[in-house]
Parts: structure tokens; C-alpha cells; sequence
């Protein structure tokens, strides 16, 4: 099979070709079984060393399984999977190490004090990050004296992604990180994210919030009754990249609407049209939310 050349980080995965070695997950032909019932059923999929890979996919795509095959937590009916090029049922404890697993549920039910846990999971660790280091990454410098079950939602959520990064991980998995943050909490998150990608750390994000992968994710993939649907990046999925551009203003009193394929030559006829600015102007495109629907409901 021929590839089109493409800029690294963007080929796409190969079925019926081996696993890559210089990915950071490397899957072909991934099928897991509950019963009679392929939650994921024949999944290829590469994630390039150094990317943000958002995986998308409504509830019981089969993300969760996907993801705890790479982390070694669930083991597979076919397929070949390489996690920084380990098999993860074989995966050892140095293996391991390299992991950083951000859950949805959280450890902030405990009776030690934020630094206490930081320094107690750095502990397993060859060359852990400086757990002070890791609280100022994370925002939580002030907390470090409190216990665990004195933290916000959002700030347990920061600790959880403190823990998950202690260990220096080349890989960082991340489960719905931002699930019941508010909106500066997440903008302060998303901030962190990308200083963690500035690092190194390759990150597989699993969100069902599209702006969040919109706004973090190198590529997103998209995930329908255990197949991938589209992988792309979030520009270009689902056809956004062509799509017509909607342009809306309003005249005589209503709101017109037109869609064109030119907005640019559209806009300059409409301004010609009004002696100053032309009314409520807008200019938009699919948005991610928009084609992600889309392509979810022409396969459910
Ligand atoms: N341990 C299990 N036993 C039986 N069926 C399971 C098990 N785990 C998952 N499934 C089924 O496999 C399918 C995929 O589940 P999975 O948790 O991977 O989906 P998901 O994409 O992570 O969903 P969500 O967005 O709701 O977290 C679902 O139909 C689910 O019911």
C-alpha cells in the first residue's frame, strides 16, 4: 500500500500494516468483545510521539475500552496494539512508569495533605518531577497544605492531573479532564495541557467537549460503534475545511442568510449595498460540534 506524504504527525493509521514503532499507540486491527457485542471492532489507529489526540465518540463508542486497552487495564480479543512500543498485556513496571493516567474519578477523598499525596506517588518513581514544581504547573501552590477532601471540584480535578504527571510521563492519558469546571478553570487547564505539550508529553485526551478538542487536539478521531469514522484535524474533519461558509446580516428589518463557497467576494457586494456597516454582520462555518453531529448521525 502507498502513503500520500503528509506533515509528520498526520499520516494516517495503515490496516494490514504492522503496528508503528515510532508512534506513541500504534493499533491495527483492534477488536474487543463483550458477549456476542464488539465494543471495538476491527480499530486502526496511530498517535504520533509529541501529540494532543482527542478521542471523540458518543456514549458506548468504545473510548473507555480503547483506552484502557493501551493502558494495560483491559486485555483485547484481536488485534495489535504498541504503546511506546510495548505491547500493553505484556507492559512491565518501567513500562508503566513512562504512563500518566488522569481518571474520572478522582483522589481527593484522602486524609493526607495535597503535598503529602504528590510526594508519596513521586516516590514510585525514578525520576519523578519535583512534586512543588508540579502543584505550581497545576495552579494548586496555595492548597498544598490542604487535605484532599477540602478541594473544589475543579481543584481535585488538578490534583488528579498532578498525580497523573508527577511521574514524568512520555504519555499522558486524560479521561474527560475538565468534567464540571468552570469556564476560567478550564481556560487555566487547557493552558496547562498545552505547557505539558511544550514538555514533550504526548497526550490522549478523551472529552465530550468539542471546543475543548477544538481548542487542544493536534488531531481528532472519531469514534462510532468501535470504528474510527474520520481521524483529521479538527479544521478539517467531517469536510469543515471546504464547507460553505454561512453569511447572515440583517436588512429590512429581518435577518437574512446566505451560504457561499466566496465569502470574502460576498461580503465586499453586501458592503457595497449599505452606505455604512452592513447590519449585524456574521460569518461563520460548520463548527466541530456541528459536522461531529453530523457524522454521528449519519451512522447511529
Ligand atoms: N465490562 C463490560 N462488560 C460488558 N459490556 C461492556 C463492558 N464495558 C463496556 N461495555 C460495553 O461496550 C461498549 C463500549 O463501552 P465504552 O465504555 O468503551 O464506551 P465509551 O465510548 O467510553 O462511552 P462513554 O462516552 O459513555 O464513556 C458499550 O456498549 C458498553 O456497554
Amino acid at each position: 500500500m502507498t502513503r500520500t506524504p503528509a506533515a509528520p504527525g498526520l499520516l494516517p493509521a495503515a490496516p494490514g500494516e504492522p503496528p508503528d514503532p515510532e508512534a506513541a499507540i500504534s493499533i491495527r486491527g483492534l477488536v474487543k468483545r463483550y458477549g456476542d457485542r464488539a465494543a471495538v471492532d476491527g480499530l486502526d489507529l496511530d498517535i504520533r510521539r509529541g501529540e494532543i489526540f482527542a478521542l471523540l465518540g458518543p456514549n458506548g463508542a468504545g473510548k473507555t475500552t480503547t483506552v484502557e486497552i493501551c493502558e494495560g487495564y483491559r486485555d483485547r480479543d484481536a488485534g495489535e496494539v504498541r504503546v511506546l512500543g510495548v505491547d500493553p498485556a505484556r507492559g512491565g513496571r518501567r513500562w508503566k512508569a513512562e504512563l500518566g493516567i488522569v481518571l474520572q474519578s478522582g483522589a481527593g477523598d484522602s486524609q493526607l495533605s495535597v503535598r503529602e499525596l504528590l510526594s508519596a506517588q513521586a516516590s514510585y518513581y525514578a525520576d519523578p518531577r519535583d512534586p512543588d514544581e508540579v502543584l505550581e504547573l497545576v495552579g494548586l501552590t496555595e492548597k498544598a497544605g490542604a487535605r484532599g477532601r477540602t478541594l473544589s471540584g475543579g481543584q481535585r480535578r488538578r490534583l488528579d492531573v498532578a498525580l497523573g504527571i508527577v511521574g514524568r510521563p512520555r504519555l499522558l492519558f486524560l479521561d474527560e479532564p475538565t468534567t464540571g469546571f468552570d469556564p476560567e478553570a478550564r481556560r487555566q487547564f487547557w493552558s496547562l495541557i498545552r505547557s505539558l505539550r511544550e514538555l514533550g508529553t504526548t497526550m490522549l485526551l478523551t472529552t465530550h467537549y468539542l471546543d475543548e478538542a477544538e481548542e487542544l487536539a493536534d488531531r481528532v478521531g472519531v469514534l462510532a460503534h468501535g470504528q474510527l469514522a474520520e481521524v483529521a484535524v479538527p479544521t478539517a474533519i467531517g469536510g469543515r475545511g471546504t464547507a460553505p461558509a454561512v453569511v447572515s446580516w440583517t436588512e429590512d428589518g429581518a435577518r437574512r442568510t446566505a451560504e457561499t463557497a466566496t465569502p470574502t467576494a460576498f461580503v465586499a457586494e453586501l458592503a457595497a449595498r449599505f452606505p455604512g456597516e452592513v447590519p449585524d454582520l456574521a460569518v461563520s462555518r460548520p463548527t466541530l460540534e456541528d459536522v461531529y453531529l453530523k457524522m454521528i448521525g449519519d451512522r447511529s
